[in-house]
């Protein structure tokens, strides 16, 4: 199909070219040599197009140098994977849980405005960022880890590396420290000097999302439904606050209900907002499939969560990956490098932060 479609326009192309060839020669036989001056506008314009050509290709060219690169950093900064693996394996050792928290950053990030650091800002008297957005407030965690590791970085390799760099990279590392799979990730992003609280609300989906909403919340940033399913297996770690998964154990119907009564021990009809669940009871701290295997039990810990196995179309991606680890690990690979690749700030845009909680002064 697409060699046809080629073949196709270049046979198209060759035709409009001939045609253009006659029509010059019409005119030179219909109006004569010393007529030929009435070409030179249609020279002009000729020669004005293959310009207009030469800087697109130019242009295409700069937005090509722009993409991230795996190696972006080998000259600047050789040791930056070293470290923040390092600093990450020492973080992860004394609390596991760290991954996921890194993870979902990571996730929050990119969501809101692209891969760029955003989330990282505080909020100052004249200046609000997304820390305190719904999503985030009293619930991401792991920036002093972040900011460890950018203290280590600048110690090596001072304002070389980006503080949205280091992210994407510690959450790759958090992953495959606790047993998932590994990929290259791609460096060269730049960090905002901006932030938005409110794109943090509206972008990112909720836990009483239904899975239209988490289809479309995921095509928004360019990623597939696959994609928007391979990348919840992220909930095969971590954990969430009572508050989020209440309605899910006390209202909803497609739950197991002997998950839902021990789930209810621990997170009340009313007050204990705060308590943790471990999303995956069986491997909480381990990054396998298993998430996708308490899905077909129906023991999804959120709304959200269940239902990409509630009778819909995820329904058959969930038993695949529920029964095939490796088709797992590496769809969700795949699908971190897209999301790590969402709209980041390359070439002169942003900055290189050197504290990654404030902009540069
Ligand atoms: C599909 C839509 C998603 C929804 C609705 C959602 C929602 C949530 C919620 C409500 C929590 C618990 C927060 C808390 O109680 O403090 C959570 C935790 C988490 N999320 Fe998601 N999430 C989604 C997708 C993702 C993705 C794509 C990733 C990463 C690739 C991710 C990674 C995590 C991790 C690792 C945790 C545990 C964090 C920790 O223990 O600190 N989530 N998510
Ligand atoms: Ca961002
Ligand atoms: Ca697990």
């Amino acid at each position: 199909m697409y060699q046809f479609t080629r073949m196709h326009e270049s046979t198209k192309a060759t035709r409009y070219r001939s045609t253009a060839l006659v029509a010059v020669v019409e005119i030179i036989y219909t109006y004569g040599a010393s007529e030929i001056d009435a070409l030179i506008p249609l020279a002009r314009s000729m020669a004005s197009f293959t310009l207009a050509l030469l800087s697109a290709v130019l242009l295409l060219c700069s937005a090509v140098q722009a993409q991230l690169s795996s190696s972006f950093y080998s000259r600047t900064c050789p040791s930056l994977p070293n470290i923040v693996r390092s600093t990450m394996a020492q973080v992860v050792n004394k609390e596991p849980r760290m991954a996921a928290s890194i993870l979902r950053l990571f996730f929050h990030d990119c969501f809101v405005n692209g891969c760029d650091a955003s989330i990282l800002l505080d909020d100052t008297a004249t200046f609000t960022g997304e820390k305190n957005a719904f999503p985030n407030i009293n619930s991401a965690r792991g920036y002093e880890v972040i900011d460890a590791i950018k203290s280590n970085v600048e110690a090596a390799c001072p304002q070389t590396v980006s503080c949205a760099d280091i992210l994407a990279l510690a959450a790759r590392d958090g992953v495959s420290l606790v047993g998932g799979p590994n990929w290259k990730v791609s460096l060269g992003r730049r960090d905002a000097t901006t932030a938005s609280q409110s794109d943090a609300n509206s972008n990112l989906p909720g836990p009483s999302s239904s899975l239209s909403q988490l289809v479309a919340s995921f095509a928004a940033k360019g990623l597939s439904a696959r994609d928007m399913t391979a990348l919840s297996g992220a909930h095969t770690i971590g954990r969430a606050q009572c508050a989020n998964f209440r309605s899910h154990i006390y209202d909803d119907a497609d739950i197991d209900p002997c998950f839902a009564a021990a789930r209810r021990r621990e997170c009340p009809s009313a007050g204990g907002d705060g308590n943790l669940a471990p999303f995956d009871l069986r491997t909480p701290d381990r990054f396998d499939n298993s998430y996708y295997q308490n899905l077909v039990a129906k023991r999804g810990l959120l709304h959200s969560d269940q239902e990409l196995f509630n009778n819909g179309t995820q329904d058959k991606l969930v038993r695949r990956y529920s029964v095939n680890g490796k088709a797992f690990a590496k769809d969700f690979a795949a699908a971190m490098m897209r999301m790590g690749a969402i709209s980041p700030l390359t070439g002169a845009s942003g900055e290189i932060r050197l504290n990654c909680r404030v902009v540069n002064k």
